[in-house]
């Protein structure tokens, strides 16, 4: 087949606990409205609970045929195997051509300071591969899948995307922490943020939903998935955001602890109990040990045995006035605990937006999917001057909309101003659409030869 032949873009998401993939064709005449669409979808693919003791899920659905395929799978147990199935089921059940394929982008969590994306070349893969170590459950699997996608597809061009890029504006007082500045500065170690494409994704999509350009709007977004997060967004672009250096920080999430006292890993491995100077009584915890132990060995999984959050909603006793319910009930103190941490970023964006927020938005699986959570959340937020909760709305969202308002107009009330309504809105977020759109809004950048 030709190179002219080459107009779909497949997008690739490696998430923590999953792989999502989706096929594009390029538009010839892009679709002018606030997102100046210029790919069509034509159909998806995903693998959830990869590398989770419960069995994979798959899902193709085709937006042509309108053909939907699920199926469980024990046989994949990672992003690479995961990759190869999808490309196996793309020639079987949607009969297409991978040759078509001309550009692949790939979802890499950490980019370290790389603005912008980049084609996949010796050098720009090992300078993703050094970033392995902040971004431990993502970019090593993001790696692999980029591997398997090479060696399948030659001649697709490979571009990073990254999750770090939407966050450059966070001012340095906001990314710096207090410590060495010159140890910081020569390692590295400052906020980068994540779930930048998802982010960048809702406030386009906000944008256009509210009929506000992007460059007005002032947004408390929070993307609550395997790994969660919250964004404030000021005057369109990323204020502060929870997740910092990796994405362990900030909220709990499926297999993570989320923010801690950073002494706490010290007492939590210390075989006596306590710390102690003497060397035959410490546990020697290594980065990989701790790193472990933070990103895998604690969230939702540590306190409930389950990673799934829909199951958590279910076994928390949420309508049990007794405030001993978290006492005994884990799945409880889970959901009281989220609910807890997410308050904790909310009220302190809003003091940062000055309280002037025109939505709070959840979005992520938990959040696009968990009526419960959101019902709590919203109740709470009602004091910073929020619409009322339309419980209707909230219990049945509907599926074709991409942007779901979830409270009611005119409601606003408290201390907030009451000339700026405040919304509660749900996102259907797509990381994969803000790729494949970046990708084809001007396909001549990627014109570059590749030298991997
Ligand atoms: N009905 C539900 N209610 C609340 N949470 C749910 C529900 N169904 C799935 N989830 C949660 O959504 C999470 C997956 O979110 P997603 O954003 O797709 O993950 P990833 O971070 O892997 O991209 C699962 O870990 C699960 O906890
Ligand atoms: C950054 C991050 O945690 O991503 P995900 O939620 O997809 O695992
Ligand atoms: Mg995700």
């Amino acid at each position: 087949m030709s190179v002219d032949h080459r107009d779909l873009i497949l997008a690739v998401n490696s998430g923590s606990s999953s792989l999502k993939a989706s096929l594009f064709v390029c538009l010839e005449e892009p679709v002018a409205h606030e997102r100046s669409r210029a790919v069509e979808l034509i159909l998806s693919l995903s693998l959830t609970s990869i590398s989770s003791p419960s069995v994979a899920q798959f899902s193709f659905r085709s937006k042509r045929s309108q053909e939907n395929q699920e199926e469980s799978l024990d046989s994949i147990k990672d992003h690479a195997a995961a990759f190869s199935y999808f490309l196996d089921r793309l020639k079987k059940i949607a009969s297409i051509d991978p040759e078509r394929i001309g550009h692949v982008c790939h979802r890499v969590v950490h980019g370290g300071d790389y603005l912008d994306p980049v084609i996949i070349t010796k050098e720009s893969y090992s300078h993703i591969e050094k970033l392995s170590d902040l971004a431990p459950l993502h970019n090593g699997a993001a790696l692999s899948v980029i591997e398997a996608c090479i060696s399948a597809l030659p001649n697709a061009i490979s571009i990073a995307y990254f999750d770090t890029s939407f966050h450059r504006s966070i001012p340095p007082h906001i990314a710096s922490n207090a410590t060495n500045q010159e140890v910081a500065k020569e390692r590295g170690l400052k906020k980068y943020g994540f779930h930048g494409l998802s982010y960048s994704y809702i406030l386009r999509s906000v944008a256009n939903h509210l009929g506000q350009p992007v460059d007005t709007l002032n947004l408390v977004v929070m993307h609550l998935g395997s790994g969660a997060s919250v964004c404030a967004i000021k005057n369109g672009r990323s204020l502060d955001t929870s997740m910092g250096l990796t994405p362990a920080d900030g909220l709990p999430g499926a297999t993570r602890s989320g923010a801690i006292d950073p002494s706490l890993i010290f007492h939590y491995t210390n075989r006596a109990g306590r710390i102690t100077h003497d060397p035959s009584m410490a546990a020697e915890v290594g980065v990989t040990h701790a790193e472990e132990i933070l990103n895998r060995e604690a969230g939702w999984k540590s306190i409930t045995g389950t990673t799934d959050f829909g199951k958590i909603t279910s076994n928390a006793e949420l309508d049990n006035p007794d405030p001993d319910v978290a006492t005994r009930n884990p799945n409880r103190l889970a959901f009281d605990l989220f609910v807890d941490r997410i308050l904790d970023y909310v009220g302190s964006y809003h003091l940062k937006l000055d309280g002037k927020v025109d939505a709070l938005v959840f979005s992520g699986g938990i959040g696009e999917k968990g009526v419960q959570l959101r019902a709590t959340i919203s109740k709470r937020v009602r004091c910073l001057g929020y619409q009322k909760l339309d419980e209707t709305r909230n219990n049945d969202l509907d599926p074709k909309k991409e942007v779901i308002q979830i409270s009611v107009e005119g409601t606003t009330e408290g201390p907030g101003p009451t000339d700026k309504q405040k919304r509660l809105l749900v996102c259907h977020t797509d990381e994969q659409f803000e790729m494949a759109n970046d990708c084809a809004s001007d396909l001549s950048r990627w014109d570059t030869p590749s030298s991997t």
